[in-house]
């Protein structure tokens, strides 16, 4: 999906990103810059001491001042650090619970199908371990950054001031890694670290599908090491960790070294010049104690070089969701009374390579039942979706009471249609909550649609029956059951427009009845598209559109279509083979036994 407009990168984004509460931030970084300044102030009064002391002879109430001041000092700064950690935390909350609501606002307003074209794992690495990463790099690492950045710089101007001379050799190990270290981090680590970060998002994928796909691979009886996609996506990573490791190792040794290795020419030269050139005993213990303790804060900043790259990756991948395109046409128009559907020439395809659809034209009258049926991929599930604005048509006309879908409002829409899927999710909520799903109905309306859609007999054998919580204490329900607590849902919402998702999953003789009668309440007086699979239950349908590989084979009712449509007839009469063989208990003639 195309980006709508280009985004900034790095911090530059990260700012944007914390909008009004920039303002924190900054006043996070000043506090901490005062708790630099203030931290350098016990060291200028070490040095003062010193020289208090080596001058006989020694001033001691002037050197009690200079003691009671650093401990002042000191306090002062660790109130001044708590002061920014707390700024910068506070901003990084607001900025996670606005990423947070700003990314599901858009997800609401992203065509309901871009979810699927990412895998679970990827989009939960998005949305929560991403964006924690963002929180947790603003609270914690600007301090460290702006300490890291202004204590040396304060600390080397302070230190110049004392002696110039000291002061130059204290520059040498930065000087070093300023020569050294550019020339570690090029472009290819870059190259390194992108995909460095896309293995870890393709084995959070495999193990999320590992995970959910372990009843079906007990079930074969294959091992966990069989599992060659995850095995696979973890090998990656783990390649990957080697080569990002081993692309690393040499520019962080090179940084350890320096900074290890900080004292060596501060102690050269200051004792040169203390045995050659007569440097003062206080002045030579201040550069030995701040001439290399300086250095530290840069050790933090090694860190923060490789988060910020982890930062950057996520933003980017959220932004890639908060950049997408939106449905185009939000459209703000209101649906009037008639509720039929027209599909004129549509065509459409997932990927602009293929098209799943081709020119399918057909109209469903309002009021009136209209079943998709065609072999599995020929496009009846699309060609559904594509009524709710699953995904925008672009070639082709849809249509409900004469009014094209994109100019009409998508909550207007959504407001007038119910989709039952062949997969009913549950909340972990209670039954009554997942039945009323944010709908103003009351308990008795709740109750008329559960026994409608012939859900409120085993409702009630419920331990605590409607308020029955669904997951928690081992609570779950049969295929069969979620299927109708979803029609149920589906009957309480009454909109005029009914796409139904035929199940073939949960046919057991009572089941397939019991859901036979919810679907029957429910379809009465409603425009109905039916995904049908069983080819019985739809022969009384005012309307049959049999699709063939993204096209309209052949459109009528039942009996019209088994003389006019030879897909149908095909279809049928395995359908009808089928079901005799099923009848007279015989095996289908499909399975080899
Ligand atoms: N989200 C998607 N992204 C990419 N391709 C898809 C997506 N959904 C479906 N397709 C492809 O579009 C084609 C039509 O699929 P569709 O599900 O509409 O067919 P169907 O007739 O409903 O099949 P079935 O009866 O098996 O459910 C198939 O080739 C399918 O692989």
């Amino acid at each position: 999906m195309k980006a709508t407009q280009k985004t900034k990168s790095g911090v530059a984004r990260l700012l944007e990103i914390a909008g009004s509460r920039k303002r924190l931030l900054w006043l996070s970084a000043a506090l901490t810059v005062a708790h630099v300044l203030l931290s350098v102030v016990p060291y200028v009064l070490i040095y003062a001491i010193l020289k208090a002391l080596l001058t006989p002879p020694a001033d001691m109430i002037q050197i009690h001042t200079y003691i009671r001041q650093a401990v002042y000092a000191v306090l002062a700064a660790y109130a001044l650090l708590y002061a920014a950690g707390m700024a910068s935390h506070v901003a990084a909350f607001n900025i996670l619970y606005e990423l947070r609501t700003q990314m599901a606002e858009k997800l609401g307003r992203l065509p309901l199908g871009f979810i699927n074209q990412y895998n679970s794992g990827a989009l939960k690495k998005i949305l929560a371990d991403d964006i924690e990463r963002i929180e947790n790099f603003i609270a914690h690492s600007i301090p460290d950054f702006v300490k890291g950045m202004t204590l040396p710089l304060i600390t080397l101007i302070y230190l110049f001031t004392v002696d110039w001379r000291l002061a130059l050799a204290s520059c040498l190990p930065i000087a070093g890694l300023a020569v050294f270290i550019p020339l570690m981090f090029n472009k290819k680590r870059g190259a390194v670290l992108t995909n460095f970060h896309r293995s870890l998002e393709s084995m959070n994928a495999g193990i999320v599908e590992f995970v959910r796909a372990m009843p079906v691979i007990k079930i074969f009886g294959h091992t966990a090491d069989s599992f060659d996609k995850y095995s696979g996506a973890v090998n990656r990573f783990q390649d990957m960790v080697l080569v990002f490791i081993r692309g690393s190792a040499p520019a962080f040794g090179i940084f350890i070294s320096f900074i290890s290795n900080a004292s060596l020419p501060v102690l050269a030269v200051g004792f040169y010049l203390y045995f050659q050139q007569g440097l003062s005993t206080p002045v030579l213990l201040l550069f030995l104690i701040l001439g290399v303790g300086y250095i530290r804060p840069l050790f933090a900043l090694s860190n923060l070089g490789s988060q910020l790259s982890v930062i950057n990756h996520g933003v980017k991948r959220l932004d890639e969701i908060l950049f997408s395109q939106e449905q185009e046409t939000p459209g703000n128009q209101t649906l009037n009374n008639d509720y039929s559907i027209e599909f004129d020439h549509v065509s459409f395809g997932y990927n602009p390579q293929t098209d799943v659809l081709r020119h399918v034209s057909f109209t469903v009258p309002p009021g009136s039942v209209t079943a998709l049926v065609g072999p599995s991929g020929s496009g009846k599930s699309t060609a559904a979706q594509l009524v709710a604005r699953f995904w925008e048509v672009e070639r082709g006309y849809i249509g409900i009471g004469g009014q094209n879908i994109r100019e009409v409002k998508p909550a207007e829409l959504m407001a007038h249609i119910s989709f039952v899927f062949q997969d009913s999710f549950m909340f972990q909520q209670s039954i009554l909550e997942n039945i009323r799903m944010g709908m103003d109905k009351t308990m008795v309306q709740i109750v008329a649609a559960a026994e409608a859609a012939q859900c409120h007999d085993f409702i009630m054998q419920l331990p605590q029956g409607y308020d029955t919580v669904w997951g928690k204490d081992g609570i779950h329900l049969s295929g069969g059951e979620q299927q109708r607590i979803q029609l149920a849902r589906a009957i309480l919402k009454d909109a005029p427009i009914l796409i139904l998702d035929e199940a073939t999953a949960f046919s057991d003789p009572e089941n397939e009845y019991l859901i036979q009668q919810a679907v029957n309440k429910l379809i009465s007086r409603k425009t109905v598209i039916i995904i049908a699979h069983r080819l019985s239950t739809i022969t009384q349908c005012n309307q049959i559109v049999v699709m063939d590989k993204g096209m309209v084979a052949g459109i009528g009712r039942h009996e019209t279509l088994l003389t006019e449509c030879p897909l149908y007839y095909k279809m049928w009469q395995a359908h009808t083979r089928a079901q005799s063989a099923v009848l007279n208990n015989k095996p289908l003639n499909t399975y080899a036994i």
